[in-house]
Parts: C-alpha cells; sequence; structure tokens
C-alpha cells in the first residue's frame, strides 16, 4: 500500500522582485484508508500543492517520499510508471475529452493504462454511486457542470488507484450530491483502503474527513 509524504517542501514562481512563494515549508503525510481534507481559499496554493503530490510538478526544494523511497531518486520512467498506476486525479477541469461519449471516457482509459482497471462488476457500482449510468452514451458537451464533475471521479476510480487527488471535486454540486460525494470519497478511503486527498473550499466536505488541514498563504497546518 502506497504512502506519500511531502517532507518541507518550498515552491516559488518567478524570480526577483516577482517571485511568489506558493508553498512553504510544507510536510504532510498520507495514508491507505485516510480522507484527508485541504481546505483553502482561492490563491492558497492548493493545486500547486495537489500537483506536486501528484508528481505533475517538482518542488523548487524538500522532499516527495513515496513508500520510503525519495522521489527523486526514481528514473523518469519509474516516476511516469508511479503516476499512472498509483495516483487518480479528479481535476476542477475535469479534463473529459469533447469528442468521446462518457462511456468511451472509460474506454480510453483502457487504451493508456492497459491492466488491473475495475472490472464490470466494480464499474457498475462506480456509476451507480454517482448517478451516472443513464449518462454513458452522452457527450461533455451534453452534460451540466455537475454531471461532467461526476464522470470525472468516476474515470479516476477506474484505474483503481491506491491514491485519488481531487482539486475541488464539488464545486458545481448541490447540496445532495455533495452529500453523496463526500459519502462516496469515504467509502473510497476506508473500504477500499486508498489515500484520498481533497483540496476545497467547501466546508460542506468536513463532516467526511479523517484529517483536515488549513493552508493559507502557502503554509499547511493540520486542525484534524
Ligand atoms: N505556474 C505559475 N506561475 C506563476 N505563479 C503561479 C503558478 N502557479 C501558481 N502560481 C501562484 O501560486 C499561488 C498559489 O496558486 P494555486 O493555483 O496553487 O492556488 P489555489 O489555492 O489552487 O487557487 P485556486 O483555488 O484559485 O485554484 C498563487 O499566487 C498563484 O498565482
Amino acid at each position: 500500500m502506497t504512502t506519500l509524504a511531502l517532507k518541507h517542501i518550498n515552491k516559488t514562481f518567478g524570480s526577483g522582485q516577482n517571485k511568489v512563494y506558493a508553498l512553504k515549508d510544507v510536510s504532510f503525510e498520507t495514508a491507505p484508508g485516510d480522507l484527508t481534507l485541504i481546505l483553502g481559499p482561492s490563491g492558497s496554493g492548493k493545486s500547486t500543492l495537489l500537483t506536486i503530490l501528484g508528481g505533475l510538478q517538482t518542488p523548487t526544494t524538500g522532499d516527495m517520499v513515496v513508500n520510503n523511497q525519495n522521489i527523486k531518486k526514481l528514473t523518469q520512467h519509474q516516476r511516469e510508471t508511479f503516476r499512472l498506476n498509483e495516483i487518480g486525479f479528479v481535476l476542477q477541469s475535469y479534463n473529459l475529452v469533447p469528442y468521446l461519449t462518457v462511456s468511451d471516457q472509460f474506454t480510453l482509459v483502457d487504451h493508456v493504462k492497459k491492466q488491473d482497471n475495475l472490472d464490470d462488476a466494480d464499474f457498475e457500482q462506480v456509476i451507480k454511486q454517482l448517478g451516472i449510468e443513464k449518462l454513458l452514451h452522452q457527450y461533455p458537451s451534453e452534460l451540466s457542470g455537475g454531471q461532467a464533475q461526476r464522470v470525472a471521479i468516476a474515470r479516476a476510480l477506474y484505474a483503481n488507484p491506491s491514491i485519488i487527488l481531487a482539486d475541488e471535486p464539488t464545486a458545481a454540486l448541490d447540496s445532495d450530491r455533495v452529500i453523496q460525494v463526500g459519502q462516496l470519497l469515504q467509502s473510497i478511503a476506508h473500504q477500499q483502503n486508498k489515500s484520498v486527498v481533497t483540496v476545497t473550499h467547501d466546508i460542506r466536505l468536513k463532516e467526511f474527513a479523517d484529517h483536515i488541514y488549513e493552508l493559507v498563504d502557502g503554509e499547511l497546518t493540520q486542525v484534524k
């Protein structure tokens, strides 16, 4: 089971007078079975933190440790394999492919990651839990924001990663759906023993979280 840790991470953008300190001495750890919420206002560094956790950006200084192994010591190929097999992203922009039906969004995953995706029974359960079973033949342009978001969550789960990183997964959802998504994220963590890390400013998700952090101006503090 994969444990992910950040140790004294700093991330800056730009230089000189334009230098932005997006993350300041951030240390963080997540283990299987944990649903972790990182709360922070716009511009606090949430997306930067999530993309570093997912290996999409590298920190300026500090270490990232995966299963007790420093990611800096992995080859490029090993890092890509780690990202493909272990990380599932649910991004704010949903990242659905516009010319593919919902059903084909999952088929696409099979082309990129050929093994160990959900079997038919687990897939059916996920799409039922997310209430998207009637949308499988629709195109992304025919979906509401909330529907697209639920499809994006299902697609991340389909690849059966051990770590799910979600960027504002409830932004476009009404309160009933927030409860459903909160319960779903919780059951993925608790019942499937995955690490789920969600960055958000939606405090409605707090009741579902095992651990809560606050990110303010790039500084991370654990509050639960
Ligand atoms: N590629 C970049 N180049 C320069 N500055 C950046 C870059 N990415 C992020 N920043 C800056 O780093 C800070 C943190 O940004 P980040 O997007 O991580 O915040 P956020 O909390 O996710 O915000 P939002 O909720 O609005 O997406 C901001 O000041 C932002 O302008």
